[in-house]
Formats: structure tokens, sequence, C-alpha cells
């Protein structure tokens, strides 16, 4: 599997603190990559100098060969971020249509996303009377337009019911399976189980980067959450 994301060394200072600590890691294509750690670890800040919107201290982050951030990368990464980023005052549909437009995606796009996160019956409903779960897919359809290689969903099943959750579980492995790298961020540990690998994170460090198999193996537990545990006491 070849590598879509490739960090090295990687220092964040904010707020005069080092928020991420020397982390390194890869993100396979044509897979799911977890990002899990309790809140403030440094999952967004990390996240965002993947997509090349944080200043970093030092260390390199690439992305499909470029240095984060390049311009050329702009419609080949998706990114969705935990506070939805969609227009209030506009429906779902005219977001999708406008985001579409800046991305240069095919127009039938749209209808694509729509119905990937299961939001076509509200195409023509105001983002502002969503509710929060709704905003939040549709910010991740936005995410979804033009069909991105590169993938980074920051939190995307917050608020959401088991069924929505299940449903966009399956919906980032489709996007794998076609080939898409995905790097999706949670601190709900159930959620782990279902990434082909873990990068496990705790104070601005990482912790562990193997699949669940392997990571359970390691801790000689069942449960993910007690592998954390146990890699946290070590
Ligand atoms: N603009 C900022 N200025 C100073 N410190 C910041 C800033 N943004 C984040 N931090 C700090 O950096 C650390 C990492 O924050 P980050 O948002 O990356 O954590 P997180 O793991 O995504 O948390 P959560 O799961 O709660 O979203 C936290 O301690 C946070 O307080």
């Amino acid at each position: 599997m070849s590598t879509a994301v490739g960090v090295d060394g990687l220092r964040v200072v904010r707020g005069g603190r080092e928020v991420v600590r020397d982390v390194t890691f890869e993100v396979p294509r044509g897979s799911v990559t977890g990002l899990l750690g309790p809140s403030g670890c440094g999952k967004t800040t990390l996240l965002r100098a993947v997509v090349g919107v944080q200043v970093v201290a030092s260390g390199r982050v690439t992305v499909l060969g470029r240095a984060a951030g390049s311009p050329e990368l702009r419609d080949r990464i998706g990114y969705s971020t935990q506070s939805p980023s969609v227009y209030a005052d506009l429906t779902v549909a005219e977001n999708l249509r406008y985001f579409a437009s800046i991305l240069r995606a095919p127009r039938g796009d749209v209808d694509r996303v729509l119905d990937e996160v299961g939001l076509k019956g509200n195409a023509d409903q105001l983002v502002t009377t969503l509710s929060g779960g709704e905003k939040g897919r549709a910010s991740l359809a936005v995410a979804l337009l033009g069909k991105p290689e590169v993938i980074v969903l920051d939190e995307p099943t917050v608020g959401l019911d088991p069924v929505l959750r299940e449903d966009l579980w399956l919906l980032f492995h489709r996007l794998a399976d076609a080939g898409a790298a995905l790097l999706v961020s949670s601190h709900v540990m159930d959620e782990a189980a279902r990434c082909d690998r873990l990068l496990l994170m705790r104070e601005g460090a990482l912790l562990a980067d193997d699949t669940p198999d392997a990571l359970r193996a390691q801790t000689g537990t069942q449960d993910l959450e007690q592998a954390f545990l146990a890699l946290v006491r070590r």
C-alpha cells in the first residue's frame, strides 16, 4: 500500500506550549486510519498540520508527495473540521453547489455527496434550521466533493445516533476501498475497532501506531480502551 500522508518528527507549539511532540507516522492509501486520544491531546492540531493550515515548529508533513498546504493539493484533499463549516443562511444544496464550483467538481457531485451522507431529504433546507448532527454531515458532504484522494475528518460522528454512525463508517470504508486515504479523529474508543490502523495519542505524543488486532495482542486485552490504558501505564 503506498503512502498518502507522511509526518516526520512533527512538533507544534500553541500558546507557548508544545502540543504536538515529535510525532512520526504514515497514512496509507486505501485504508481508514483512526486518530484516537483524549480531549485536548492534540488531534485537531495534528490534522490541521496535515491539511497545511497549522504553523509548525519543526518536522515535515508530506501529502501525496508534496509539502502539506501546497496549492496543488487543494482539490486533492478533503477536510471536515470539528465545527461545521457551511453557510448558515444557504440551503444544504446551495452550499454544496457553491463549494463544488470552487473545487471545480462535476455538477453531479452534489447529488452524490448528499446521498452519501444521508441528507437527500434535507437538500433544500436552510443550514440554520438543521440539527447539530445534520450540520456536521453537511460539512462532511463538502469534504467529499470532487472525490479527494486524502480525506481528513475531525470527529465526524460526534452527536450522531448509532444507525447514522454505522452508515458513516460504512461510507468511510467504501471510500477507502475506492483508493482514498482516510484520517479520522475520534475520542470515542468504541470507534477504534472500526479503523484499519490506529494512531493512539496522549499529551501531544503518539503512544501507538498499529492495527487494532496488533494492539490487542501487544497489550493482552480484547478491548481497545483497555489496550489504550495498558499503553498509558507502561
Ligand atoms: N489557539 C490556541 N492557542 C493556545 N493553545 C491552543 C490553541 N488551540 C489549541 N490549543 C491547545 O492545544 C492542545 C491541543 O488541542 P487540540 O484542539 O489539538 O486537541 P484535541 O485532541 O483535538 O481535543 P478535542 O478532542 O477536545 O477536540 C490543547 O491543550 C489546547 O488547549
